[in-house]
């Protein structure tokens, strides 16, 4: 069966800079060697009122906690578990800092948060009627909003269960060729994965193992050095593969699992046979190694040019995004179609496009001497006409006279404008693109 997890956006103001930081090469934590249920209560006095808190602190729980800059920061208690080998009041707790994005949660000790902040606020219960299950209003409203396709018969019990399963982050660290990688969402892998804080994946054929000596052994028979699929691109150390769902189904999902790993608010279909996925690689004389991708529909009525994107973090931040992002308008170009991404755009992916949005039409606009339709914008670039609308309006660079939509580009402003958009990123070079769009071929 097709299983087709949505989860919710749950983000916070951005802290992209950040939540680059998260990335850092570490260990697992082991989640395996601890227990849950102990109620055992204790008191602590509170830093800043005589008042006492009752501890473990309950799920729900609103108070501040000290983060990686040395400040302390709102959090909200979402799991706690009992530490492996502690007393039995001993806690640890997975917090979201309500002003960040949720890659940011993570376990934290008693002494990290300051319990003179905390907010007796936790949520309310409520009464389950139907099913006699006590469930908070949060759980109920989160149940509401995520839809579980290809699980509609699910009862509000089994969700309440999906939702508190995606919660945690499941796999805390990857090895993935010669990095490790912090993980940043929740990810579906199937069940036998479930004891697993560690994931070893094959760099080349995303094959996913529990145990280093697993991928040891697998790394000796793995014929695979690059991608499965026609290398479509070469410029340089750069490589660019399109791989077909239907022909490579191992493959998309291994990828889809490993992908959503730092995907919090995609849906993934893993009904892969309808996308094509482009994998970018560096490559050098041990392969061709994965930097990041895009995943695009073979059919897209809403003009989707792409689906999901990613740049793996430990590639992050080097123009690689930017330069998917090109390659996809690149491909709606020479299909002579216009195209959007997908959405909802995350925090990273919205400030990448509005980047490339920016850099792409003010470049032509500085060129361009007389006037310019959006339309014309459009044809050039193969962006769709309202991501340019509001690229400009988002500038300030748009006057409504007359009737329709103006242009008002003062060479000046325009420069400033280009300025803050950043630097260009790696340009593709369409004569190293060797590439017919695809066709169903029956
Ligand atoms: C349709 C969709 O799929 S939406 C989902 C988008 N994907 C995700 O959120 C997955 C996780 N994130 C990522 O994979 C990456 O952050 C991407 C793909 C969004 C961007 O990839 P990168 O290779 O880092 O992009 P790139 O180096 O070209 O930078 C793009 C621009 O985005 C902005 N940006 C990207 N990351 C950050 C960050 N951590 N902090 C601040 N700005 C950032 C910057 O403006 C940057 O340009 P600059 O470096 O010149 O200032």
């Amino acid at each position: 069966m097709t299983v087709t997890i949505k989860l919710n956006a749950n983000m916070g103001s951005m802290e992209p800079d950040s939540a680059a930081e998260g990335t850092a090469h570490q260990n697992g934590n082991t989640d395996e060697r601890v227990g849950r249920g102990n109620h055992a209560t204790s008191f602590v006095p509170r830093k800043s009122s005589g008042r006492s808190t009752a501890l473990p602190l309950d799920v729900g729980t609103r108070v501040h906690c000290r983060w990686r800059d040395g400040k302390y920061h709102p959090v909200k208690v979402i799991e706690r578990r009992k530490v492996f080998d502690g007393a039995p009041t001993d806690y640890e707790y997975y917090v979201h800092y309500t002003e960040f994005n949720r890659r940011l949660d993570d376990w934290v000790k008693l002494d990290q948060l300051d319990l003179g902040s905390v907010e007796a606020d936790v949520d309310e219960k409520v009464e389950e009627k139907a099913t006699g299950l006590k469930m908070t209003r949060h759980q109920k409203r989160k149940i509401d909003e995520t839809h579980v396709e290809g699980h509609e018969e699910l009862d509000a019990a089994s969700l309440r269960e999906h939702e508190e399963f995606t919660k945690v982050k499941n796999i805390a660290t990857i090895e993935l060729g010669r990095y490790g990688i912090e993980t940043w969402y929740f990810s579906p892998f199937p069940p036998e994965y479930n004891d697993c804080v560690k994931l070893y994946f094959c760099e080349f054929c995303l094959n996913f193992m529990k145990r280093k000596e697993q991928l040891q052994r697998h790394m000796r028979k793995c014929d695979l050095k690059h991608p499965p699929g026609d290398e479509i691109y070469r410029s340089g150390t750069l490589s660019m593969f399109e791989v077909d769902g239907k022909k490579n189904k191992v493959y998309g999902h291994n990828l889809c699992y490993l992908a959503k790993l730092f995907l919090d608010h995609k849906t993934l279909y893993y009904d892969v046979d309808l996308f094509l996925f482009y994998i970018l690689c560096e490559c050098d004389d041990r392969g061709c190694h994965m930097v990041g991708y895009f995943s695009k529909e073979k059919h897209s009525e809403e003009s989707y040019n792409l689906a999901c994107i990613l740049t793996l973090p430990p590639y992050q931040r080097k123009g690689y995004g930017k330069f998917l992002i090109a390659f996809s308008y690149e491909l709606s170009k020479k299909e002579g179609k216009v195209g959007t991404p997908e959405r909802p755009l995350s925090d990273l992916g919205l400030l990448s496009y509005r980047g490339y949005w920016t850099r792409v039409l003010l470049e032509i606009l500085k060129k361009h001497k007389s006037n310019v339709a959006i339309k014309g914008l459009s044809d050039m670039t193969a962006i769709k006409s309202d991501d340019i609308l509001t690229t400009l309006q988002g500038l300030d660079l748009i006057q409504y006279r007359k009737g329709q939509h103006v242009i008002c580009a003062d060479p000046k402003v325009l420069d400033r404008h280009l300025k803050a958009a950043g630097r260009g990123g790696l340009d593709v070079d369409v004569s190293k693109l060797i590439w017919t769009p695809y066709k169903d071929q029956g």
